[in-house]
């Protein structure tokens, strides 16, 4: 059984881009600085590892990439590296010319374990301003030959090559040369349809102001456009600078996202990161439209040739990511990011709910106000959603209704929040009717026991939705929703009769983890009314509870994640089940990797030092358990049955009328087996 701690048994490849400082017109010595830094790339057990454009000559040596001793040396050096890399992991792809049929090809080798697999010729040319390449240079698809004799070894030739290990699904790369990723229609396009997860750029690219970010949002938007991994290495220092200079740019995008970036203007310089194949593998099953692709490009993807190999990376040693994996899957760590989501958000719920009033033509609305997160998000929203349609804040009638466990903090802050929003407050005490309901059902806390059962929770969550339905229909207004996605996900609401029914719930999309932050960007800029900052402030600080049972002897409340497991870990889990399908085993590795005990101690400044939580795999492993166990065997029927509201995020609402279709009956069986597994594994 493969190390549980390593990468690779997890659909990771980690990959390694270089510039390495160039002697121009030296391929013998520049063969052995890539040796050396593949050797490196080698102990550190990557999959692949990317040189620049024409890196065993140097790509600025204008009209001597004719002179015979120069291209005579090429094929001697990519010798020399091919044979080198017998005792490498790592495949490695350089650039070289190489002359055939009478045509000289700027190429890239691909080289593994003393074999070249493949030589691919640059498909598009640059000859424009600063590039000559015609000059030199035969374009790609010209060429007749499908196969080459090189370096003393015969392999497949030409643009339409995808490289794939047996021994890995999720590592298949194309290969595409500078321009090509300039060009209209890169290569790169058809060698993802034709089945390519990663792509690789061999580049020079020269250096002027603006040309990394240039070059960085084409290789994001690649890796994106392609749902794949783009990966890419521009020429550095050692270049000649006769006329341009050369910064050694190093990229890994994946999915659309920047993964990691070498530093620029240094020697050797370069990244080591991991790309996440299964990750890659999961979006295409997803997104329909990419099959579709492969249909309308249908005469691009024939004469596509596959080129096996056999990786064998070493499974059984400890090998844990490099990669960065975000603790809050649904919170930008940048604060300006996080205020541009914040601001999304908000804008969506509330556009949302003016449509349903608008089209409706409700213009009151009741909401139960807690005095905790949810209900103050929606009645933030609310509120906003009447200023833009004009209506009195007076019309939005936010009920209090406590019951055996509120507590005087909680509702004074629904309290005061009311009043710091010019809201119309109005309470019902709910304990006469609960005691009525419970007294009617024989139940025994209606003798004096205390008996605090799922019977006494729900008679309360369900009056408090019974005497806000029938407000609404007394008062001619729409009943707000405020349960979240987090809280769909794990069943967390009492069902029909309860808080789980509104007539439009507007944080049917929001995160548990994202909505403190909501609530505290509202409170900072403003967007709630500067006289509801102080009571927002309280409300971020209290604990979070359905306060539905009353305090034990030791003054202990009910604490949901207590219960339910942390919100920061059930979000994740959430994240990665709804939006990739992944399995436990691999969410517990990366639930490991952001955190437990041995992760990292960067944080994001927003998350206060007093939440700044490591677990150790004991404590993430019951936790996965208890999601999965929830969300697959448990709550899928309170799911099917949600009232309608606004999609937020790409993990998606979780209505099944919009992004999770799933059966109502299901068992949680293979998952939970999957855990116990682990469990033993792991020696728990
Ligand atoms: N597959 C299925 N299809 C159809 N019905 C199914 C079913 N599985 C169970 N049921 C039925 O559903 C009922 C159980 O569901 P339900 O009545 O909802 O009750 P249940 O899920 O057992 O309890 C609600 C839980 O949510 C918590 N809660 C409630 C309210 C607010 C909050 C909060 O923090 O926001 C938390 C509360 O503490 C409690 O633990 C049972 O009567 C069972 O017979
Ligand atoms: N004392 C109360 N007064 C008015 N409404 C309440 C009260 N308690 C609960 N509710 C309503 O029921 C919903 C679910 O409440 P609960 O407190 O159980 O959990 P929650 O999901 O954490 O919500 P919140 O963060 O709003 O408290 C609340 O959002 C609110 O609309
Ligand atoms: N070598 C190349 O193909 C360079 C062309 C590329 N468009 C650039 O601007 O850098």
């Amino acid at each position: 059984m493969p190390a549980f701690h390593n990468l690779y048994r997890h659909g990771f490849v980690r990959v390694a881009a270089f510039a390495p400082h160039v002697a121009p017109g030296d391929p013998m010595e520049n063969a052995q600085r890539l040796i050396a830094l593949a050797k490196e790339a080698d102990k550190s057990r990557a999959a692949l590892v990317l040189f620049p454009e024409l890196s065993l000559t140097g790509y600025a040596l204008d009209d001597l990439h004719h002179q015979a001793l120069i291209l005579q040396s090429a094929e001697q050096a990519a010798a020399a590296l091919i044979e080198a890399s017998r005792d490498l992991m790592p495949v490695l792809v350089a650039g070289a010319p190489v002359a055939v049929d009478g045509q000289l090809y700027n190429c890239a080798l691909i080289i593994h374990r003393g074999r070249l697999l493949g030589v691919v010729p640059k498909s598009y040319l640059p000859n424009y301003r600063e590039f000559y390449e015609k000059r030199w240079f035969a374009e790609g698809p010209s060429a007749i030959a499908d196969s080459v004799r090189y370096a003393g070894q015969d392999a497949a030739f030409g643009t339409k090559l995808l490289f794939a290990a047996d021994d890995l699904p999720g590592f298949s790369f194309m290969a595409e040369i500078c321009e090509d990723l300039w060009a209209v229609h890169p290569p790169s396009l058809d060698g993802a349809l034709a089945g390519a997860n990663i792509i690789v750029n061999l580049s020079a690219s020269n250096a002027l102001i603006g040309k990394a970010r240039e070059r960085e949002a084409l290789v994001r938007v690649q890796s994106q456009r392609t749902l794949s991994a783009y990966i890419f290495a521009a020429s550095g220092s050692g270049e000649s600078t006769t006329d341009l200079t050369w910064d050694g740019q190093t990229l890994a995008c994946e999915l659309g996202e920047t993964i990691a970036q070498g530093p620029r203007f240094e020697d050797n310089a370069g990244l080591v990161t991991e790309i996440d194949g299964e990750r890659i593998v999961q979006d295409r099953l997803r997104f329909s439209t990419f099959r579709d692709g492969a249909r309308n490009a249908r005469e691009h993807l024939t004469g596509w040739r596959k080129v096996s190999f056999t990786l064998a990376p070493p499974l059984d040693e400890t090998l844990p990511l490099e990669r960065t994996i975000r603790r809050f899957p649904f919170v930008p760590s940048d604060r300006e990011r996080l205020d541009e989501d914040c601001f999304e958000a908000w804008s969506i719920q509330v556009e949302a709910l003016v449509q349903r009033l608008r089209s409706s033509g409700i213009s009151r609305a009741v909401i139960g106000i807690s005095g905790g997160l949810d209900s103050t998000q929606a009645l933030i929203v609310t509120a906003r959603a009447f200023d833009r349609l004009a209506l009195p804040r007076e019309s939005i009638l936010a009920y209090t209704l406590p019951g055996f466990a509120t507590s005087e903090a909680t509702r004074g802050q629904a309290i005061a929040l009311a009043g710091a929003m010019g809201v119309t407050h109005r309470e019902i005490d709910i304990r006469p009717a609960a005691e009525r309901m419970l007294a009617d059902l024989g139940h025994p806390y209606a003798e004096g026991r205390a008996e605090y059962d799922v019977t006494f929770e729900n008679v309360q969550a369900g009056l408090r939705t019974d005497y806000l339905f029938r407000a609404a229909n007394h008062e001619g207004a729409l009943v707000i929703g405020t349960g979240d996605l987090s809280e769909a996900a794990l069943g967390w609401c009492t069902y029909g009769v309860g808080d789980h029914m509104s007539h439009y719930n507007v944080n049917a999309g929001l995160p548990k983890t994202l909505i403190q932050h909501l609530i505290a960007w509202a409170a900072r800029t403003g967007r709630a009314g500067e006289a509801a900052g102080p009571v927002l402030e309280r409300i971020l600080a209290t604990e979070i509870s359905p306060e539905l049972v009353p305090a034990g002897e030791n003054g202990q409340i009910q604490s949901t994640q207590g219960v339910i497991g942390p919100y920061p870990l059930q979000d994740f889990t959430l994240h990665y089940v709804a939006r990739y399908g992944f399995g436990p085993e691999k969410i517990a590795f990366l639930q490991e990797t952001a955190w437990g005990e041995s992760s990292r101690s960067d944080w994001p400044d927003h998350v206060a030092e007093a939440d700044r939580h490591h677990y150790a795999m004991a404590d993430i492993l019951k936790w996965l358990d208890v999601f999965h166990t929830r969300f697959f065997g448990q709550s899928q029927f309170k799911r099917s049955a949600v009232p309608n509201g606004p999609k937020l995020t790409s993990a998606g609402a979780l209505s099944p009328r919009g992004d999770w279709r799933m059966p109502s009956d299901m068992s949680a069986k293979l998952w939970r087996e999957a855990i116990a597994r682990l469990k033993d594994e792991l020696g728990d």
